[in-house]
């Protein structure tokens, strides 16, 4: 790895926790990912969700063609499929995922704890012990949302609530299960994830990173800061931040990107979620140099990720340059509706090297294309 200050050239990222979308959606934003990333763990929660290996398959090809449509070279992106859990998941199901080769996981969404997850899970260790088993065997990680949804648990509070309700007895009734406890918030979870015994792991996203609680309230209500789990007090993002920079191979980079349309984020009940994938690698650099550790960039983003799954780290580079990047006020769909990114209008530090502007054209000239299984 060269470091030097100006500029820093990495193995090619994954992002380990996408929401990628469908229809319009899909062909705005897929290009933003793959400008970055060699490889991203798709989220299912479309309406209806991605339940089964057929599904997965069919959402891949959709992805695969709107890539093709955006102009990207054949083979520059990975998509890596999940299915979404429900209480009536088949363990057979288990089997065929992991004989397709493209499933890599399956995402526990607890019922109604976040964007489309209505048909999540509503007692996960009572409804899902055959599958939860049939996973341990197949060596299919366990992907969750880790948060309970009881109404009387404080919203702050529901990420350390779900260590103790879920975590801890998951955790004991299939110890050697992969579990992933996605875009991790507090201190409890660092702690937790950094003790556990087995194949435990967490993703971060960028947001939680650079951004505490107050973000929110800033001079007003600022509904592009609201994602789930809902930024925490600075207490926690310290713990975050310590974590992602350690080195400690447990901790990955998930950017949780996270779109929805304008119009609903700015909303009297707007949606979760963050758009971050357009300038993710800067958003990562920006929180790393600000720890005095973007040394430990390269371990976070392009090399923990691969070894929890069994992968092999990507061939290619990325090169970030500190050359300044300004995050667009607004992207445009092609129905004329409107993405607003995270942080859009302000003004970053770390740029991607021969990265273009909002939704731009591609290519990107890769130096190497990724070797892909
Ligand atoms: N993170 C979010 O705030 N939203 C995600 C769902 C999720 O990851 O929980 C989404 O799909 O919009
Ligand atoms: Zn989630
Ligand atoms: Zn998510």
């Amino acid at each position: 790895m060269n470091t030097s200050p100006t500029s820093l050239t990495i193995r090619r990222p994954d992002d380990w926790h996408l929401h990628l979308r469908d229809g319009d959606m899909l062909a705005a934003v897929v290009a933003d990912t793959a400008r970055q990333f060699g490889r991203a763990i798709i989220m299912p929660n479309l309406k209806p969700p991605v339940t089964d290996t057929a599904q997965a398959g069919a959402y891949r090809e959709r992805i695969l063609t709107a890539l093709y449509q955006a102009g990207l070279p054949e083979g520059s992106f990975e998509p890596l499929m999940t299915l979404y859990l429900t209480d009536n998941t088949a363990p057979d199901e288990i089997k065929r995922a992991r004989e397709s080769g493209f499933v890599h996981g399956v995402k526990l969404y607890p019922a109604g704890a976040t964007t489309n997850s209505d048909a999540g899970v509503t007692d996960l260790l009572r409804h899902c012990g055959a599958v939860l088993e049939a996973m341990q065997r197949h060596d299919m990680p366990l992907l969750v949302h880790g948060e309970v949804t009881d109404p009387a648990i404080d919203v702050f509070d529901r990420e350390a609530v779900f260590i103790e309700r879920v975590m801890q007895p998951l955790r004991q009734a299939y110890p050697a299960l992969k579990v992933v406890f996605e875009h991790l918030t507090t201190k409890d979870g660092v702690d937790y994830v950094m003790q556990a015994e087995g194949p435990v792991a967490a993703t971060i996203t960028a947001h939680h990173l650079l951004y505490n609680r107050n973000a929110l309230f800033q001079g007003g209500l600022r509904p592009h800061w609201y994602c789930l789990p809902v930024l925490k007090r600075e207490v926690h993002r310290l713990a975050l931040v310590e974590a992602a920079t350690s080195g400690n191979s447990r901790f990955f980079l998930g950017t949780d990107s996270a779109p929805h349309v304008k119009g609903l984020k700015e909303h009297a009940c707007g949606c979760a979620g963050c758009y971050t994938a357009l300038h993710a690698m800067q958003l990562y650099a920006a929180a790393f140099e600000a720890a005095g550790a973007l040394h430990k960039l390269e371990a976070f983003a392009s090399l923990n990720g691969p070894a929890f799954y069994g992968l092999p780290a990507n061939e290619a580079t990325l090169t970030l340059e500190k050359s300044g990047f300004d995050i667009p006020e607004t992207l445009f769909l092609p129905d004329g509706t409107q993405v607003v990114p995270l942080a859009a209008g302000e003004s970053l530090a770390w740029r991607v090297a021969e990265q273009g502007g909002a939704l731009s054209a591609w290519p990107l000239r890769f130096q190497r294309l990724p070797t892909l299984k």
